[in-house]
Order: C-alpha cells, then structure tokens, then sequence
C-alpha cells in the first residue's frame, strides 16, 4: 500500500518504521528540516536496549498534494486544523486518525472520504529528536470506523510486532482511552513522574482511583472499578513511558487538556454530575500551558 503519515512526531515516526519494510511509505513533516534530516539519516529506533534504522520517504506538507491508499494523521488534536485543507483535497481511499481525547471528532464529519478509521494507540513512545525515537512499552493500537471502512484493513496493517484490534464500538474504544489519558497525562505532566508511578505510588494510585469514580459518573459505559483496572493496566504496560502531556508541559508547549479533560468536564455539565477533581486538574494543566520550560514544573 500507499501509505502517507502526516506529522513526524512520536506516534507518526513510530508508525512509519514499523510499515517501511511492508509498505511504501511518506512521512509528511511541517519542517523542511525534518524531512530533510530523515531523508538523509533515517529513523532510528531505541526499544529494549536495541537501535534499529530504517530508511523511508519524507517531505515537508504542502509541498504537493497528497495521494496515498492510506493517510494517517498523527499530529495533536490542537493542530489538526492546520492540515484540514490538505485533508480535504488529499486523493485517498481511507483517512485514519490517532488523536487522543474526543475534541477532533467534528473535524472528522467534515471530510468527504468514504472510509474514515478512528485509533487508540497503547503504545509508550518518545520522541527524542526529528529522526529519533525510544519505544518504552509496545501494546497495540484498537481501531473502529467513523465512516465506512471495514474490518479487512487489519490485515493489511498488522505485523507479527505491529499489532492492531478491531472495535466495533468507536465510541467505547475511544471512551476507554479517554479514561486512560484524562487520569495518566494530567497526572504524569504535574506530578512530573513516568507512567508506571501513577499505579506503583500509593498515593498517586489513590487520586486515579478518586479521579476514576468521577470519570465513571459521567461514562458509565464502564464501572468505577473496571475504569481503574484498565488505567492501572495501562500504567503498568507503559511503565517508562513519559506521557506525551507531560512531554508537551516540559517542553513549553500546550496540551491536549481541552480535548481530553475539557470534553469530560463539559459533557459532566451536561449530565449534571459533579466532578471538582477534573475542574481542578483541567485548571492546572491549563495555567503550566506554554509556560517557558524551566518554569513548567
Ligand atoms: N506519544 C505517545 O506515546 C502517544 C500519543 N498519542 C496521541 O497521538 C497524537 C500524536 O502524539 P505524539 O506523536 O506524541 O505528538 P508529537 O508532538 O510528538 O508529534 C506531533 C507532530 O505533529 C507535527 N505537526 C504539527 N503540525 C503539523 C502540520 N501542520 N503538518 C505536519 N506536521 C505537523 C509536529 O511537528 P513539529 O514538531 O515540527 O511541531 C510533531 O512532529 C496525539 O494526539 C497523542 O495524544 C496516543 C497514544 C500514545
Ligand atoms: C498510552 C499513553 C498514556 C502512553 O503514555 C498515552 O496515550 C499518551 O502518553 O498520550
């Protein structure tokens, strides 16, 4: 297949490697630098103590349009505006999205493509620099439709080490994630500690648990306990893994708080439940939002 991942950032660089030796695939950069940079080096690979390096196509989005079997989209939430317009002119089969949290999902019903696949990634990855990357925990990625799209594109996908879930729900999917990432990153960028704390710390395991009834109040699709099993389950598969919020709050950057806590908080309000736990951490996360690095923790 032809396969174009828009944003080399942790997920989209990760997903590039594992698809090069199957795949003919274009890495699409916002940086003439950065697709220069993999162009020439390649991509490295740093999982249990091994480097691996693979070799693909890269260039800088814009630079023409884009046609491809398959486009992934792996930038933030927050940035997927700015490659709406090369979406909705982009020639291709299947769009698939990443994003954590639910603030992109209007987005979506925008596009005119027949099959639009959305993802939740369980993976644990770092980006360490433009053509770098530390895998520090390899689960799978769960995938649904958002419009059209079928079941047969797992085939295509997986690998023996690149694995892929098919969900009938998206809604489910998207909302087990988002118990995962309204309590794991938030927690994570202010506590500033590796996800596996999250569940070893008794103290830290105490507010996901608070902070799990309250998710549980508003989605009660799972129960209190499921909703904490399943986060604890994720911390510990992505024990060394720095949370990508936490990642952003250190380097200066905002955060996907909005579409991840934001829509908890404002579906809450809907609902009528209480969650001051959420309101509180919404708030701090925003007020440590493009602070200047050394100041943010
Ligand atoms: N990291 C992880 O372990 C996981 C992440 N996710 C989700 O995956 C998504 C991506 O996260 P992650 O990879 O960590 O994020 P990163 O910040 O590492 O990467 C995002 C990339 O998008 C690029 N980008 C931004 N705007 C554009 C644009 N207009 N055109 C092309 N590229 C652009 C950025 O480029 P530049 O750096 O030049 O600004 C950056 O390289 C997020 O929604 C996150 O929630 C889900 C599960 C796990
Ligand atoms: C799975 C997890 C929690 C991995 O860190 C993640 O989704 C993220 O960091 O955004």
């Amino acid at each position: 297949m032809n396969i174009s991942i828009i944003g080399g950032g942790a997920v989209g660089l990760f997903f590039a490697s594992q698809w090069s030796k199957d795949h003919c695939v274009t890495l699409w950069t916002r940086t003439d630098m950065q697709a220069e940079m993999i162009q020439r080096d390649g991509l490295y690979i740093f999982e249990n103590g091994n480097e691996n390096v693979q070799y693909i196509q890269s260039k800088k989005i814009g630079c023409q349009p884009l046609q491809a079997d398959l486009i992934v989209v792996a930038v933030k939430q927050y940035n997927m505006k700015d490659v709406m317009g090369e979406l909705t002119n982009a020639k291709s089969h299947s769009i698939m999205f990443i994003q954590n949290g639910m603030g992109h999902l209007d987005l979506l019903d925008k596009l005119p493509h027949h099959h639009i696949y959305t993802a939740s990634v369980e993976h644990g990855l770092v980006k360490i620099n433009g053509g770098t990357i530390q895998v520090n925990g390899r689960n799978k990625t769960n995938i649904g439709a958002f419009r059209g799209g079928t079941e047969e594109i797992i085939d295509h996908l997986q690998t023996d080490s690149f694995r892929f879930e098919w969900r009938e729900n998206i809604h489910h999917m998207m909302i087990e994630k988002m118990a995962a990432n309204a309590i794991i990153n938030p927690l994570t960028a202010m506590l500033n500690v590796k996800n596996g704390q999250i569940a070893q710390n008794e103290h830290y395991r105490s507010i996901a648990k608070d902070l799990c009834r309250e998710f549980a109040s508003v989605f009660s699709y799972k129960s209190e306990e499921e909703t904490f099993e399943s986060v604890l389950s994720i911390c510990k598969n992505t024990a060394y893994n720095e949370s990508s919020m936490l990642k952003d709050v250190k380097e200066g950057r905002l955060t996907e708080i909005d579409a991840i806590v934001g829509v908890l908080v404002k579906e809450a309000e809907k609902k009528g439940c209480h969650v001051p736990l959420f309101r509180m951490i919404y708030n701090m996360i925003k007020g440590k939002e493009n602070m200047p690095p050394l100041m943010s923790n």
